[in-house]
């Protein structure tokens, strides 16, 4: 299943947050590589979304080296862990994205299709467990919402 980003998001069954809440600590546990291989293997495929981190070294080649560019992983890992920690409170869950949404479309000024796209290599890193893809469709949707609106 491909990671939508439009229309009405998918809802977590109570399977698929177990199945989350079962496999997430051991991703997370090892936060820092894993969330440094995510955005390093996003950047590789859509070289043009480095444009909008300005921050990051100019040298496409030294990027796994550059703190920034690892900070900025660690930044992105943990709101995914934050979201994963609203599971049970829905509101609260569309809230936290749509307003990370809002930054993203106004102060940031991202491409709104780049977050499927992140999205799905997060979802195949983490071995492209169904309830992720449901999960990152979330999360895309959302993160996209306050550009559609
Ligand atoms: C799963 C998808 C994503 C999540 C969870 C996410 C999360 C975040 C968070 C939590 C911040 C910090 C917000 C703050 O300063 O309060 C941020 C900043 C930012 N994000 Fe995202 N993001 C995602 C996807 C993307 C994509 C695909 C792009 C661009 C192609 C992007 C570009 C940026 C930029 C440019 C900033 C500001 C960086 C800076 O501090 O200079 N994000 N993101």
């Amino acid at each position: 299943m491909p990671i939508t980003d439009h229309g009405q998001p998918p809802t977590l069954s109570e399977g698929d947050k177990k199945a989350i809440r079962e496999s997430w600590p051991q991703i997370y546990k090892n936060f820092e590589q894993n969330s440094l291989a995510v955005l390093l293997e996003f950047l590789k495929k859509f070289p043009k979304a480095q444009d909008s981190f300005p921050k990051f070294s100019a040298k496409k080649s030294h990027l796994e080296q550059d703190p920034a560019v690892k900070l900025q992983a660690e930044v992105i890992i943990n709101a995914v862990n934050h979201t994963i920690g609203l599971m049970d409170k829905e509101a609260a869950m569309k809230k936290y994205l749509k307003d990370l949404s809002t930054k993203h479309s106004t102060e940031f000024q991202v491409n709104p299709d780049m977050f499927k796209e992140l999205s799905a290599v997060f979802v195949s890193t983490m071995g492209g467990k169904a309830a992720y893809e449901k999960l990152f469709s979330i999360i895309a949707t959302l993160l996209r919402s306050t550009y559609d609106a």
